[in-house]
């Protein structure tokens, strides 16, 4: 049974799914057993479709694996290499996304790598993003959205410059770790002699089914990390995230309902942090450490009280709570969604982890969200003496693909 057929049966309804399993559908480690044949868990039928007004893998919910993967053209190759590309990879996505096997394995005689075979399509989206330099290289310099002006230095910078920015940007994520590392082994075989690898990143979330209930994930500082983000029942959701269907003046139009993605690797100084008491990285934060609320109190998603003092007359959210300086209210409404994943390389050159958030934000407009946030956060943010921002990267990231279209064509075929 192919991987497509799997959720096509499976996708459809779970039930439906667990009959043809019953039947004897191959579900992976049971293929070849005598044993009945046991269907997917929703985890490995959960599909996202790939073409769409947006592209997938930015309000949709992030997964347990992630990789991030920046890569520059090649000497020779130009815009119609870069379409070429784009077509490819597109195909890529649309086909493994789908849970089925690629048509450009890469093994011998092109076959499936089969790293992903048995699983299925288990929430796998591809993102794909221009960079600055991608313009220029291609020669489509008149096409550059001017959001892509370089983003500001700030501070607490210590970029790598062989981590940060690249002509193009996919983010993979997936709630299985072998389903995304398939995507990402048959996307770096399709770039072929178009692009190379310039960085890459891997990441990871808490897997569903983790808590005894669906809840917002935590870092590795222990922290509930997500609660502030903007949610779609309010008005201004898309607004925020996405430039408009008609974009302004000034805005190229081949970034409707497209988004912009803010990268940054932020080292997270972890044996510093741990040495704090709780009640300590409470300040830092301004929320509780175990269920997230505001120390104001309340719940998780109480609003916070900035102006609530306490017995000895200071504030008891401190002015320099990452919390409160982050809020779009601190920042002339400024806003972003976050959607990170952790990292852990091991352990750095000085014996500490290499750990801490792959931070992926999207937003309309960098200068109306990213930017002014950190800037503000750069001046006075408690949490930045146990955070060192170590590489960044800003993509403009186009509108999904319709039926029928890859992703950027409305650019490269301008
Ligand atoms: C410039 C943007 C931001 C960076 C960089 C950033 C880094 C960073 N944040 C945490 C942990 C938490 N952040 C929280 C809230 C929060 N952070 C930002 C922005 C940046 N964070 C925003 C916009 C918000 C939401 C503010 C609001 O509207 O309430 C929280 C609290 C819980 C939550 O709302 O998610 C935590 C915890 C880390 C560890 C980190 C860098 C490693
Ligand atoms: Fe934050």
């Amino acid at each position: 049974m192919s991987r497509r057929r799997l959720l096509g049966t499976a996708g459809a309804a779970g039930a439906v799914g667990l009959a043809l399993g019953a039947v004897g559908g191959a579900t992976g480690y049971a293929a070849g057993s005598p044993e009945p044949v046991t269907a997917l868990t929703t985890i490995g039928t959960d599909y996202l479709p790939f073409h769409g007004v947006h592209q997938p893998g930015i309000t949709t919910p992030v997964q347990a694996s992630g990789h991030l993967i920046a890569f520059d053209l090649l000497p020779g190759a130009g815009r119609k290499e870069a379409a070429a590309l784009l077509r490819r990879w597109s195909a890529s996505a649309r086909t493994l996304m789908a849970g089925e096997p690629a048509t450009n394995g890469g093994g011998a005689g092109g076959h499936d790598t089969g790293i992903a075979l048995d699983a299925g399509p288990s929430s796998l989206t591809v993102t794909f993003g221009f960079g600055r330099t991608f313009f220029d290289r291609t020669e489509l310099t008149g096409q550059r959205p001017e959001a892509l002006d370089p983003l500001p230095a700030f501070s607490n910078d210590h970029l790598d410059a062989g981590r940060s920015d690249g002509d193009l940007w996919i983010q993979i994520g997936s709630d299985d770790a072998l389903v995304a590392f398939h995507a990402l082994r048959t996307l770096q075989k399709d770039a072929g002699a178009a692009a190379r690898v310039r960085w890459q990143m891997n990441g990871f979330n808490r897997s569903p089914g983790a808590t005894p209930q669906p809840m917002t994930s935590r870092n590795l500082m222990g922290q509930i990390d997500g609660t502030g983000n903007p949610k779609p029942s309010e008005p201004d959701y898309d607004r925020r995230i996405f430039v408009p269907s008609a974009p302004a003046a000034g805005t190229p139009a081949w970034m409707a309902d497209g988004s912009y993605a803010v990268v940054r690797r932020i080292r997270m100084l972890l044996d510093d942090w741990e040495q704090l008491t709780v009640a300590r990285q409470e300040q830092v934060i301004g929320r509780r450490k175990a269920d997230g609320a505001p120390l104001t109190g309340g719940t998780e998603t109480t609003e916070m009280d900035l102006d609530k003092l306490g017995r000895d007359g200071s504030l008891v959210i401190p002015a320099n709570a990452h919390a409160r300086i982050s809020k779009p209210e601190s920042n002339g409404g400024a806003a972003m969604l976050r959607r990170p994943f952790s990292f852990h390389d091991g352990i750095g050159d000085d014996g500490t982890p290499d750990a801490g958030l792959l931070f992926v934000c999207w937003q309309a407009h960098p200068l109306k969200g990213f930017v002014p946030v950190q800037r503000k956060l750069d001046r006075g943010d408690a949490l930045s003496a146990f955070i060192r921002h170590e590489a960044s990267g800003l993509f403009a990231v186009p509108g999904g693909a319709r039926q029928g279209e890859y992703v950027g064509q409305r650019l490269l075929e301008s």
